[in-house]
């Protein structure tokens, strides 16, 4: 609808008002930061040249009070100046994203209505609110409601009312571009212009065009656990990262900060993707880090671990052998709740029934029995994990070493061995209580090494004997060939080596023995593509994050390694029973064109996604006659890609070897920059990538180009997964590669959604 010139006036009146204030009140900030930052450094400079120092070992109390006085004021300075840089910094990215909404809303029983305006932050003048957060409860009725009737739940309560404008706007260097009024959801212009649009090296918000489902979960009161299924393209990744900013704009207050939330992700190149739309949002970057990573940090430095990507690699490529079968089964197997339940009970029974002690002696004296260090172990510290059990039992085997004056004792004893002994001659104490000293460093060290103990050897004792094994494991059903994945598990572990499906019972066994600690600072955790980890890691992830709430995204459509998945989200939320728990689905797909997402849905004969998105070129099927043609179409397909103004593509291929090969061949070709994705990479970079298609997963690009989509190379059913993730990773346009015969996971899709 369009606008009349008083509508404009009014709007561009307001505009300059807000352009004003701004720019006032970052003048202001400036100013103060540089007021608290001189103070600070007068601070300091006091503390240096009244040369406040204290002698070391000295215990001249106002000394000490001198300068702790003298620090904690250069803190505070500090702490200030990070207060006005914040604002600064706040206040800027409002000045580049002023509003982008506006609703007027009347109250009941109230009979002015007010206009509320949505941007990116609160921007208060006086006791005027001019642009409200979008995370504020009252923006909530601008992706929840349409014009009319509409509420919003605030601390006060629910406040009812009707919604009599609503009106969008695109402002860019402190100007009006457009605006106009709607009546409708927010899936038109604004969603399609952005839809529309390159992708880029780093995700982006989505605050202008949240829709209402997505909405629902960023804004879910469901603070326990959240779980949500969405196919691809539903906007998982950018819900979970603006649920974060909601987290972190409700709980402010309560102290929440930004360095008590995770987010796990698939891989760092993905953490890399994703890691500027939370500073986007005016927040501070979140602790993103990777199952892996949290496993390398987690475990023994002397053990060799393997990560998932070479596990998967090692399915894709060894179809059909023995090796691969029983690798099969170790996968399935391990991941499930029965093996934690094994595992479970093998912890109880070392806490319960194992441990005899013997006495302990210090030369002739007895330090402590066996059957005091029994009752210490069952019975006073009987309650805690072993570790602690153990340290607390150190400790008191320290205490009689003192009651029981041994090291007097000892010493007098020396001496006289030394006396008796003519060959040597020494002079003062310093011989008798070096050999005091060694002598306590060999009985301490003793001690460690009984008192103590070690994962991997534990899970070692499991899985080496066979009785104890069957006896944790009585009344589960095992594999047919576990025999031989426990004999392949204790092979390994005795080698140091970690496989990739061990690591979650090594740290589950770890946890339960009391070496690692809980993370209570973490209190809420995002976990993205959910789809990926087993029961048995939510099992760990529970017990890792007590005092965490948790969002869990994911699409079990694509679970791209066909032996961990979760199946079903009902086991997830089962594994938090503790807690409550929301299953929310969602239907619409934002990513593809029209045409790549009928395409894709095909794949996996799932017509419940909803495309939301645009319209473009049809997925196209190429033949190839070799290897060389292969390639020579690829680079025309590509060039062409380019030609029509796409910016980022990927040339995705099954295995990371195809990906090497095809990346050594394209990199002799003049004209074509291209860059080779790996799983160490750390950094996403956009332009034209060759990738293995588990690392494509999360990430996207205009234009995708399926190397290697032919019969033989995609043909074992349990891949449909793996085929439908990388044909979705593409916003405009897909190409799809092969020779003779394409894979059949496309052979039910109708000639006519591609060329
Ligand atoms: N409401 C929205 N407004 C604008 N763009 C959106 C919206 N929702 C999603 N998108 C865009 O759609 C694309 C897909 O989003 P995202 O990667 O978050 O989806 P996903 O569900 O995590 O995908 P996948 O499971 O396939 O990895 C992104 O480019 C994102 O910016």
């Amino acid at each position: 609808m369009e606008l009349s010139n008083k509508e404009w006036e009014i709007e561009e009146n307001r505009l300059e008002r807000i352009n004003g204030v701004i720019k006032n009140q970052l003048n202001d900030s400036e100013n103060s930061r540089k007021k608290v930052f001189n103070q600070g450094m007068q601070i300091g400079r006091d503390f240096w040249d009244n040369d406040i120092t204290v002698p070391e070992n000295s215990f001249d109390l106002k000394a000490i009070v001198d300068i702790t006085q003298n620090l904690q004021a250069v803190k505070k300075e500090q702490q200030k100046v990070e207060i006005t840089s914040n604002a600064i910094r706040k206040l800027k990215l409002l000045q580049d994203n002023l509003y982008f909404g506006r609703i007027d809303f009347q109250e009941c029983g109230i009979d002015e209505k007010e206009s509320i305006y949505i941007g990116g932050g609160t921007l208060i003048d006086k006791l005027d609110i001019l642009i409200y957060d979008w995370r504020s409860p009252v923006c909530g009725m601008f992706y929840e409601h349409e014009m009319g009737e509409a509420d919003y739940e605030c601390p006060e309560g629910q406040i009812e009312g009707e919604i009599t404008l609503k009106r969008q706007y695109s402002i860019s260097d402190g100007k009006i571009k457009y605006m106009f009024n709607t009546d409708l959801k927010i899936d038109d212009d604004i969603l399609q212009k952005s839809l529309s649009n390159n992708c880029d090296e780093n995700m982006r918000t989505i605050i202008k065009s949240i829709q209402k489902e997505q909405n629902r979960v960023i804004r879910n009161k469901n603070e326990d656990v959240l779980i949500v299924q969405g196919p691809a393209g539903s906007g998982k990744t950018s819900i979970a990262l603006h649920r974060a900013a909601y987290v972190l704009y409700k709980y402010r207050e309560r102290g929440l900060k930004s360095d008590n939330i995770v987010i796990f992700s698939p891989n760092e190149i993905f953490n890399d993707y994703i890691s500027e739309v939370l500073p986007e949002l005016g927040e501070n970057k979140i602790s993103q880090t990777t199952f892996m990573e949290y496993a390398m940090d987690s475990l023994r430095r002397n053990l060799s671990i393997e990560d998932g990507y070479e596990q998967m690699e090692q399915i894709l490529s060894g179809k059909g052998s023995q090796s691969y079968k029983l690798r099969r089964e170790s996968i399935m197997f391990k991941g499930n709740l029965e093996y934690q339940r094994i595992i479970r009970r093998y912890i109880k029974y070392l806490e319960e029934n194992t441990m005899n002690f013997k006495d302990i002696w210090f030369k002739e004296w007895l330090i402590i029995t066996g059957e005091e260090l029994n009752d210490l172990y069952y019975n006073t510290y009987g309650k805690w994990p072993i570790k602690h059990r153990y340290k607390e039992m150190i400790k008191d085997i320290e205490c009689r070493i003192d009651q029981k004056n041994i090291k007097k004792l000892r010493l007098e004893q020396i001496e006289k061995e030394l006396d008796e002994d003519n060959q040597y001659c020494y002079e003062g104490n310093d011989l008798i209580k070096d050999v005091f000293n060694r002598e306590m460093v060999t009985f301490r060290n003793y001690i460690k090494s009984l008192l103590s103990i070690n994962e991997v050897q534990v899970y070692k004792k499991l899985v080496g004997d066979k009785v104890l094994f069957n006896k944790m494991a009585s009344g589960i059903e095992l594999p047919g060939n576990i025999i031989d994945i426990l004999r392949s598990t204790f092979k390994n572990l005795n080698n140091n080596r970690v496989i990739f499906e061990d690591i979650t019972p090594l740290l589950y066994i770890k946890h339960s023995l009391g070496n690692i600690r809980n993370m209570t600072h973490i209190k809420y955790v995002i976990i993205d593509e959910a789809q990926d980890y087993s029961p048995f890691q939510y099992k760990l992830f529970k017990q890792l994050f007590p005092k965490a709430g948790f969002t869990i995204l994911g699409d079990i459509n694509q679970s791209i390694n066909p032996y961990v998945n979760t199946l079903d989200y009902n086991i997830i939320a089962n594994i938090f029973n503790n807690k409550s728990s929301n299953i929310i689905e969602l239907h619409k797909s934002y990513r593809s064109t029209k045409e790549i997402s009928e395409f894709t849905k095909r794949i996996i004969n799932n017509e419940k996604i909803i495309n939301v998105s645009r319209v473009g070129e049809k997925p196209r099927l190429i033949e190839v006659s070799d290897y060389e043609d292969r390639i020579k179409k690829i680079k025309v397909d590509i060039e062409s890609m380019v030609k029509s103004g796409l910016e980022s593509i990927a040339i995705i291929c099954r295995t990371a070897s195809t990906a090497s090969k095809v990346y050594r061949d394209f990199k002799g070709i003049e004209g074509i920059d291209i860059n080779l994705i790996k799983k160490e990479d750390e950094k996403f970079k956009s332009g034209i990538n060759i990738a293995p298609s588990y690392l494509s997963k999360g990430l996207e690009f205009d234009g995708v180009i399926i190397f290697d989509g032919d019969k033989h190379v995609y043909s074992n059913e349990e891949e449909r997964l793996l085929f439908y993730t990388i044909c979705t990773r593409a916003l405009h346009r897909l190409s799809i590669y092969y020779k003779e015969n394409p894979t059949k996971f496309i052979d039910a899709i109708d000639d006519e959604l591609f060329i």
